[in-house]
């Protein structure tokens, strides 16, 4: 088990290499000189290997005024049968990958936890991972568009609402104008789905309110933590496109006002959240000090990141290099104290659907937009999102 969340081996769709390290070294050396990648009769000295459970890294020290070249790595990559990851830091490395993975991981054929708040978010060289949203409460998710992020947020939410239909709510805010999320907000568990910038505010002031009442409740009753409690309620706030909530990409003021007010509210939920059972999934597409707000960053113990366009929007997004290297949709980096390469379980809105339709209900909205949440907790008054069942 491992403390990301736990993999295994059944069913693993990797295919393994046996991997022979001295052989890999001979062949190297061997390309090195049929490319004639060195300086007169000077070649790359190898100068140490690392070896990691899904690679092994071979470090050369070269001849001055060599630098790393482009051809290596897709020559290396077919010599080697192998992915091959070159770069030079002013020592060349060759990273030889031990296994290759999977471009499709079916959602449906990922074994499920028994813990209840652990997600599947995808298969390494070593089996499945999952992400135990009750060990890690909160987690961003990075990545240009059309590599996998929304299938991410709901490949996560379909697997939460399966385990804990009567104890998981959802507020979603899909920032791509609700056409992501829209339709789910039929299920029960959805309390909402914001889709502009108004609906955003109104759902995080709800959010932050809640919580704040939670505290008050927290510390009547003793709880110091919602793990330690017996509350199994979880409240789940899903962002697809952050980017957007970003106050510095806006010039009107008011614009400004309203999500500088969702920041901080995303802030709050990150700081004071997670003892109380609020969870954080953050997504999107241009992870910068602006657009992930810093709070946000620092308490997201979860990061995970699919290709990004540069290697700092990599470092913003989990803290190191590499998300730039991703090359299909679906691969992606998973930080948590380390960082793993994986590929992410694929779920399409019909399979979703298929899964979920029998938690579809007719709701009836008991509140409208602009309504003082304030005035309806005190009052007791049905909440926005409360619903009837018909039928
Ligand atoms: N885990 C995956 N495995 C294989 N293919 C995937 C995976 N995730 C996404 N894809 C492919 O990439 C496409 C785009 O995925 P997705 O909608 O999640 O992208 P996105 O990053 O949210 O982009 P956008 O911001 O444009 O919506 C999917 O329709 C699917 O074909």
């Amino acid at each position: 088990m491992w403390e990301i969340g736990a993999v295994t081996l059944a069913g693993m769709a990797t295919v393994w290499f046996a991997g022979n390290p001295d052989s890999d070294k001979r062949k190297i050396k061997k390309v090195f000189a049929n490319v004639r990648y060195g300086v007169k009769d000077y070649q790359p000295k190898l100068l140490r290997t690392i070896r990691k459970t899904t690679f092994a890294e071979y470090v050369y020290n070269v001849p001055y005024g060599l630098i790393d070249d482009p051809k290596l790595e897709p020559i290396l990559t077919k010599t080697l049968d192998k992915p091959v990851h070159v770069y030079f830091d002013g020592k060349l490395h060759v990273r030889v990958y031990t296994s290759t993975l999977p471009t499709s991981v079916p959602y449906a054929t990922i074994p499920k936890l028994a813990e209840s708040w652990a997600a599947p978010i995808g298969i390494t060289g070593e089996g499945y991972v999952y992400h135990d949203f009750d060990k890690r409460p909160h987690m961003s998710i990075a990545g240009m568009t059309r590599y996998g992020k929304s299938v991410m947020l709901k490949t996560i939410m379909t697997s939460l609402i399966e385990k804990n239909p009567e104890d998981v709510r959802i507020y979603i805010i899909d920032m791509k104008g609700g056409l992501e999320f829209g339709e789910y907000e039929a299920l029960k568990q959805v309390v909402r789905v914001a889709s502009n910038t108004e609906e955003a505010k109104e759902c995080l002031d709800e959010v932050a309110a809640e919580l704040r009442k939670d505290m008050i409740d927290f510390r009547r009753k003793g709880y110091n933590n919602v793990i330690n409690s017996p509350i199994k309620k979880r409240t789940f706030v899903l962002v697809d496109e952050g980017a957007q909530l970003a106050p510095e990409t806006h010039h009107n003021k008011k614009e400004k006002r309203k999500l500088a007010s969702c920041h901080s509210a995303l802030s709050e939920i990150t700081r004071i959240g997670g003892a109380l059972g609020y969870r954080l999934i953050f997504g999107t597409q241009y992870p910068t000090a602006d657009t992930l707000p810093r709070q946000v960053k620092q308490n997201c113990d979860g990061a995970i990141s699919f290709r990004l366009p540069t290697d700092t929007a990599s470092q913003v997004a989990i803290d190191q290099n590499g998300a730039e290297k991703l090359a299909v949709p679906g691969r992606a980096l998973y930080r948590t104290d380390k960082v793993v390469e994986l590929q992410a379980p694929l779920i399409d809105d019909a399979e979703m659907w298929n899964r979920l339709k029998r938690y579809k209900v007719n709701k009836r909205e008991v509140i409208r937009n602009g309504d003082n949440v304030n005035q309806a907790r005190k009052t007791d008054t049905p909440r926005r999102g409360d619903y009837i069942e018909i039928g």
